[in-house]
């Protein structure tokens, strides 16, 4: 089933063109999202504008103006494409919400294990996603923000904190993975060569994974690192979701904001990708983007069950 949802999902990923976009000034709504199709049905892409305000609540000085950028929907099955309206677009995402999206409440969520090697992560056949991305970009504090428990997985403004694959079991009855980050200079050595070795036997080997949480720090421009992480996962066929971190914090005076580096990361993942893998914004401050990840994570899920 993992096989048929990475085939399945990746390729009913259309585009279509759309005009007349307009956000709220909230972090979680589009107020309207008008498409106008193509005549293919095959291609499905949106302007995406985002505004600063729309992503984080506290801004200083803001800038005058928003930019929009053509982006892919990321249509599950279920669905035609030509039965896609707005309300069915996650906010703050390209992500299509269909049949399968399903309870998405956290009721209960218990630490399970840690495993130095893939080999030892639980084998109880459940479906799990896996929180990946460079050290420090914020997957403990996501996987606290999604069971909303402060201190379930530890968080350290040390990068590094995280060194053995953590399996959480949610609702008893799906994994969250919690894994350690890479590209982090500063890690022992020893610990920088398991890392490779234990991580790659991980997704390669593990047939529970439904999708990797590829995390990626909107604060800063697109690292080497988290495209080549992208692009190895692409060549493998493993299906990602990604999810752009640190969404509140906004660096007007100095460097880009948060929407212009997510905006520079997908231009550059476009030319890798054939079809653009789901997409969200969020943040573990702000709460941005949570409930929409879960209901994102319930329709995989779901689809992988059945
Ligand atoms: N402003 C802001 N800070 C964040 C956010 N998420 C994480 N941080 C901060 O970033 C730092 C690293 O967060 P962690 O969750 O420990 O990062 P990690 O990816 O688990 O790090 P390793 O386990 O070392 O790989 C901490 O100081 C967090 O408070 C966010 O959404 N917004
Ligand atoms: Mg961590």
């Amino acid at each position: 089933m993992a096989t048929l949802l990475r085939n399945g999902v990746m390729s009913l990923t259309f585009q279509i063109h759309t005009r007349s976009l307009s956000l709220i000034n909230t972090h979680t709504h589009f107020s309207s999202l008008s498409f106008s199709k193509t005549t293919a049905p095959f291609f499905l892409s949106f302007r995406h504008p985002l505004s600063h305000s729309t992503l984080a609540s506290k801004t200083t000085n803001p800038p005058s103006s928003s930019f929009s950028f053509e982006t892919q929907l990321f249509i599950p099955p279920g669905i035609e494409p030509q039965e896609v309206n707005e309300s069915m677009v996650l906010p703050g995402s390209n992500i299509v919400i269909g049949p399968y999206a399903g309870d998405s409440k956290i009721k209960d969520v218990e630490f399970v294990k840690s495993s130095s090697r893939a080999k030892d992560c639980p084998k109880d056949h459940r479906p799990e996603f896996a929180i990946l991305g460079r050290s420090n970009v914020g997957k403990s504090s996501l996987i606290n923000s999604l069971v909303r428990k402060k201190e379930l997985a530890l968080t350290s403004k040390k990068p590094g904190k995280t060194q053995l694959i953590n399996h959480f079991l949610v609702n008893k009855s799906w994994y969250l993975v919690d894994l350690p980050g890479y590209g982090f200079a500063k890690a022992p050595e020893a610990a920088k060569t398991d890392w490779t070795s234990f991580t790659k036997g991980y997704f390669l080997n593990r047939d529970t994974l439904v999708a990797v949480l590829l995390l990626i720090d909107a604060s800063v421009p697109p690292q080497k690192i988290d495209l080549d992480c992208a692009n190895w996962l692409g060549r493998n066929n493993i299906p990602i979701t990604f999810v752009f971190t640190k969404c509140d914090k906004m660096k007007v005076a100095k460097g880009k904001r948060p929407d212009e580096n997510m905006r520079d990361f997908q231009e550059l993942i476009r030319q890798n990708y054939k079809q653009h893998p789901p997409w969200i914004m969020t943040s573990s401050v702000t709460g941005l983007g949570r409930d929409e990840l879960l209901l994102h994570m319930s329709q995989l899920r779901n689809y992988w069950d059945q």
